[in-house]
């Protein structure tokens, strides 16, 4: 009987066994994942789960009887420490187990500060695992001061929490502009905007030099000249791909593990999906760090691993709760020409164009905006500016065209 491996039980692990199932695929299935958990949702651990307003069962991607009768075998707390493509086997430690096809959704790692100015001081937390929500979870008592690293999506939604929770918030980026690496700058506008008048001290251009203390951290010093009394930190600056694996087992690199159209590696039997995998794009390896790219991209895994001819096409999407905003956002803004601003009551959105074709838009608690651009974006159709601007423009219109 056909044994696949996966390797990774996040989201994009559990997207490829549960479509190779949903294939009918009978042969033995292992999900190996290195935490305690079965496999659950990242994104409400900064959101909802922080806020003390989700159960734990309910971060489950799957109820917990779900692998029992798929008859997946679920290896959780289980490191894979080596892969040896030749003799299609993989290593945990002393115990291996043969493959016929394998599948790799490492995922990531939270790219941490280093030593030398305080990265590992008790007190300085990352923010991508359920144990790391658990250990922070606790350092948000009321009054308490807290300095958050990255104005990226972990930062700015650890600033909403803590800022609802009644922790002084100091948020500095390094770059010109929170968002920067994700987000057109009239977004960045609306969310510091936002950020700030939830009192939020938002300092942009501004990096840390140095996190000081006895054991704990105590103080920081910035590169405006400031030292801040902190009671923590929580670094939010960016991501590493998950690809050691791979490497050690000579699999290509480029942005990540390299695969084809098809999510193949340089081993025909190998493939790789989510956050640890660069896809040809444009003339580039793209790696896309989101939910729906380890769901699109792992159930694509999945049918290619089957033997099918599917090719990759992303259609990317995200989305970020801050206070009582919801942000979508579909598409991709990169090299956008000109932005449209669509605000109706109380709802706003930003249309962005390239070459007059419409390539994505943030919408900010505007639902309807955000479908109907999404469908024209993945339809390849576009929408009249003048249209979007104007806010008596019914959207069902602009879907007929
Ligand atoms: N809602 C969502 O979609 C969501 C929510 C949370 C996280 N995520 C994803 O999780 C991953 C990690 O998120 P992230 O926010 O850490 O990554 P990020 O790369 O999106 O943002 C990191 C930010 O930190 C800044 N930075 C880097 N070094 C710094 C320094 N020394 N001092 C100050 N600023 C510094 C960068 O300029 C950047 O703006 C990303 O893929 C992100 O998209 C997504």
């Amino acid at each position: 009987m056909s044994h696949f491996i996966v390797i990774g039980a996040g989201q994009a692990g559990q997207s490829i066994v549960t479509t190779l199932r949903g294939q009918g695929f009978d042969g033995r299935i292992t999900l190996i994942g290195d935490e305690p958990a079965p496999p659950y949702q990242r994104p409400p651990l900064s959101k909802a789960y922080l806020l003390g307003e989700m159960e734990l069962e309910r971060l489950f991607l799957r109820p917990e009887s779900y692998y029992a009768d798929e008859n997946i075998t679920l290896r959780t707390n289980a490191k894979v420490t080596g892969i040896d493509p030749k003799a299609k086997t993989v290593s945990i430690g002393d115990e291996v187990l043969s493959y016929d096809k394998l599948a790799l959704a490492t995922g990531s790692a939270p790219r941490l500060l280093p030593a030398a100015i305080g990265g590992e001081l008790e007190g300085v937390y990352t923010m991508r695992t359920l144990a790391d929500a658990d250990a922070i979870e606790p350092e948000f008592r009321e009054g308490a001061s807290v300095l958050i690293v990255g104005g990226g999506y972990i930062g700015l939604e650890a600033a909403a929490v803590a800022s609802k929770k009644g922790l002084k918030v100091t948020l500095v980026e390094m770059a010109d502009r929170i968002l920067q690496r994700v987000a057109s700058k009239e977004t960045s506008d609306y969310f510091r905007a936002l950020h700030s008048s939830h009192g939020v001290d938002l300092r942009e251009g501004v990096g840390l030099v140095k996190l000081s203390g006895d054991g704990r951290v105590k103080t920081a010093d910035l590169t405006d000249g400031t030292t801040l009394d902190v009671d923590f930190v929580i670094v939010g600056v960016g991501i590493i791909p998950g690809t050691e694996l791979a490497e050690l087992a000579g699999l290509a690199l480029e942005n990540g593990i390299k695969t084809d159209l098809h999510g193949a590696t340089s081993d025909p039997d190998i493939f790789a999906a989510g956050d640890c995998a660069s896809f040809p794009h444009e003339g580039v390896q793209m790696r896309l760090e989101s939910v729906g790219n380890a769901i699109d991209q792992g159930a694509v895994v999945a049918k290619n691993m089957l033997g099918q001819d599917v090719i990759y096409t992303p259609k990317p999407w995200f989305w970020s709760d801050q206070y009582d905003v919801k942000l979508q956002i579909a598409g991709l803004s990169t090299g956008h020409d000109q932005v449209v601003i669509r605000e109706g009551d109380g709802t706003r959105s930003h249309w962005y164009y390239k070459d007059g074709q419409l390539i994505a838009i943030d919408a900010i608690n505007d639902p309807r905006g955000y479908m109907v651009a999404k469908r024209l974006i993945e339809s390849g159709k576009t929408a009249d500016p003048d249209k979007v601007a104007d806010p008596s423009t019914d959207l069902k219109q602009l879907m007929r065209g």
